[in-house]
């Protein structure tokens, strides 16, 4: 058994009819982290929680979850939680209700089971006796977070979690998946939020049309040799300007969103030219007010790869 990885999956394939939703898919998630996933709408990120969470069987390959191999039965398998399509909860119960209800049905006694920890730990608990039928989109999703919590899951499997949470709602968030990953658990989330899975995953994997395009360590994608946009605003824009296109390997690129503010530079470069400007910009008593990629390295990666993925399947 191979207790690092919470899950291994080897050129998993699913099909709908004639959809292949998930085309020789391979997957590592390593325990007690946080793993996202994410691609354009219909790459296959919730067939593939859904693989994760024994809601359907792969047509081909190979799964291992928590160190067993799934074969072709449905069921969530031991040590695994989480939804996917929104968490199934009964309206007419309140928050508090719905938890022990749940833990009943596992055979637990609902007063020791962590039942107030875990509304706690989401933030319901002012809302505890209130029914899950007012909820929001938000709370429904964190009483769902709350009910997978109880379980004490090895794996935590979340699409979108994020959906509808307010700024508060989010940090709740954020912290229990980042407690629950600090105490050895793995969590596989998706997202569309780009600077969600930047402020939460160690690990990403890109899907596009069913295909990993890139699976790895979040660092990776930023190191990776890509150029990117970035935001330069300095204290005299005309000497920055000069410098910039002096330096070899910039190039200076017309931003529609920032086409009236004569004051910032976008300039398209890979980092190592970029620290020579920011060298001679400062040398030449210029200082820098600011300097930011227009957008994260992770979404350019994104936008890049899942470009190439639909150019190459034209
Ligand atoms: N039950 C199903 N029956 C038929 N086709 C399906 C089914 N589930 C998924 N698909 C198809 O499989 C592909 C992958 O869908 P999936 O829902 O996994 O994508 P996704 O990445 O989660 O998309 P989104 O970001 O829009 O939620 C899509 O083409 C979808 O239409």
């Amino acid at each position: 058994m191979d207790t690092l990885h919470a899950v291994r999956a080897r050129a998993v394939t699913k099909c709908f009819g004639d959809v292949v939703a998930l085309d020789a898919v391979d997957l590592d998630v390593t325990q007690g982290r946080i793993h996202g996933l994410v691609g354009p709408n219909g790459a296959g990120k919730t067939t593939l929680l859904g693989l994760l969470l024994g809601l359907a069987v792969a047509d081909a390959g190979g799964l291992e979850i928590l160190g067993m191999s799934v074969g072709r039965a449905f069921g969530v398998p031991d040590g695994v939680a989480g939804f996917v399509d929104g968490p199934g909860l009964y309206p007419s119960l309140t928050a508090r209700q719905n938890l022990a209800a749940l833990a009943r049905l596992r055979g637990e006694d609902p007063r020791t089971a962590g039942v107030d920890e875990a509304l706690d730990q989401v933030g319901l608990t002012d809302v505890a006796d209130d029914r899950a039928r007012g909820f929001s989109l938000g709370m429904r999703q964190r009483l769902g977070l709350a009910a997978a919590l109880l379980t004490r899951p090895r794996l935590l499997v979340l699409d979108e979690p994020a959906n509808g949470l307010d700024p508060a709602g989010k940090r709740h968030v954020h912290g229990v998946l980042a407690r629950l990953a600090a105490d050895g658990t793995a969590v596989v989330l998706s997202s569309h939020r780009m600077d969600d899975l930047e402020a939460l995953c160690s690990e990403v994997t890109i899907l596009a049309t069913g295909r990993v395009v890139f699976s790895g360590p979040l660092a990776k994608l930023a190191a990776e040799n890509r150029e990117l946009d970035y935001r330069l605003r300095t204290s005299d824009p005309q000497a920055a300007r000069r410098l910039a296109a002096e330096t070899a390997g910039i190039r200076i690129v017309d931003d529609p969103g920032t086409r009236q503010d004569t004051e910032t530079l976008v300039l398209r470069t890979l980092v190592p030219a970029l620290d020579e400007l920011v060298a001679a910009v400062v040398r030449s008593g210029v200082a820098v007010r600011e300097l930011a990629p227009v957008v994260s390295p992770l979404e350019a990666a994104f936008l890049a790869l899942t470009d190439q993925r639909e150019e190459a399947g034209r």
